[in-house]
């Protein structure tokens, strides 16, 4: 099936010479190398695909280049090498106005601190993409209120933006992209600026209503764990350059690197993991004959910890059909817990069996 949304080797490099800096980097010259001459890498052979109905977060510090990744996808800023496809047409091959058609009609941005208009009303503010459009009055107005509707803010459309909290304020944001019907939403660090509640909030809000909008969305992070919650897969960019792509699991489970194993640190590991990442896939196949509970593949490991304490044998996962896929010993659940990927190393002391010690 064809992506909504693909990335194919993009690079995008600031300052003198360009195409030369690109040359460079495709040899091997990294940021550092290039920084002598003035210049920025600041995307370096950036590819990936974005499904329909995905939620694909680019996850760095501060400077890996994720907003000029962003502003490569939706054409506000032209790549200096690479491809951007959104449904298999090459943005860089459009005119302006076709961009900017694109831009207005079928891509929404949020951004971070989002600027609503003080003499507008919440519902004018979220209508303001359809306006552009040159949406009739009635039905912008019928679409901003559906749209506030969905983010929580029936009630308020007459409100104006300095009546509505900060968390409020950003849900007209996100009102607003929703009410232009947009297939692609690109999100700029769009709830950083919150407070960690609100912003679990909003994030809880998002994962909710993708679960009826099945939008395809780029949302742009710094937080690790605001990128394991809300991603179906995970981009991990590093100094310009995107060091691994995975689920959340993948990411936790397998780093591909020593600088991701760092990030992932200090990521609660018990909020992530589900049964399915743990389990061993390969079963005798009676562990699920005894009639004791069972857990599914999507069993969250906290679940499951508490599923194993109360059996005395491994906890048998069963998937919609009832077909056993797996089994997750105990050993499994406490060593994910202490990062160990190790087997058990036998005990060589009395045949094995540890005498009690007081
Ligand atoms: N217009 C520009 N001209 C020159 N350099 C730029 C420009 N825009 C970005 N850069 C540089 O490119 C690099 C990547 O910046 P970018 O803003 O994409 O990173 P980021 O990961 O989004 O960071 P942040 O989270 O701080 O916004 C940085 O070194 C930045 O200084």
């Amino acid at each position: 099936m064809q992506p909504r949304l693909e990335a194919e080797h993009l690079f995008k490099v600031f300052g003198r010479r360009p195409d030369e800096a690109v040359e460079r980097v495709r040899k091997g010259a990294d940021r550092d190398d290039l920084r002598g001459d003035g210049t920025t890498a600041a995307v370096i052979d950036a590819s990936f695909r974005v499904e329909e109905g995905e939620i694909f977060v680019v996850m760095g510090l501060s400077g890996s280049g994720k907003s000029t990744l962003l502003r490569m996808l939706n054409g506000l800023l032209e790549p200096t090498a690479g491809r951007v496809l959104f449904d298999g047409r090459d943005l860089t091959a459009l005119t302006d106005r076709e961009l900017r058609k694109l831009r207005s009609e079928r891509i929404s941005m949020v951004f971070q601190h989002f600027a609503l208009f003080p003499h507008r009303s919440v519902r004018d503010n979220a209508a303001y993409g359809l306006e552009v459009q040159g949406v009739p009055r009635a039905e912008r107005e019928r679409r901003a209120d559906e749209a506030l509707a969905l983010c929580g803010l029936a009630g308020w459309e007459k409100a104006w933006p300095d009546e509505l909290s900060g968390g409020m304020q950003q849900r007209v944001g996100l009102a607003r992209a929703l009410a232009t019907d947009a297939d692609l939403l690109l999100m700029d660090e769009s709830f950083s600026a919150l407070d960690p509640l609100i912003r679990r909030d909003m994030q809880d809000q998002l994962l909710e209503l993708q679960k009826t909008l099945r939008k395809t969305i780029v949302f742009i992070t710094h937080d690790l764990n605001e990128a394991m919650r809300l991603g179906d897969r995970i981009a991990v960019m590093r100094d310009g350059r995107i060091v691994q792509t995975g689920t959340a699991e993948d990411i936790l489970l397998r780093p591909a690197n020593d600088y991701v194993a760092s990030f992932i640190q200090d990521v609660d590991r018990s909020r992530v993991l589900t049964a399915a990442a743990v389990m061993d896939t390969e079963p005798r196949g009676d562990e699920a004959d005894c009639g004791c509970e069972t857990a599914a593949p999507d069993t969250p490991f906290t679940e499951l910890c508490a599923l194993s304490a109360r059996l005395t044998h491994p906890v048998a996962v069963l998937d919609a059909g009832r077909t056993l896929v797996g089994v997750v010993p105990r050993q499994r659940l406490v060593g994910v817990l202490g990062d160990e990927h190790g087997e058990a190393t036998a005990c060589d002391r009395d045949g094995g069996k540890v005498t009690g010690r007081a």
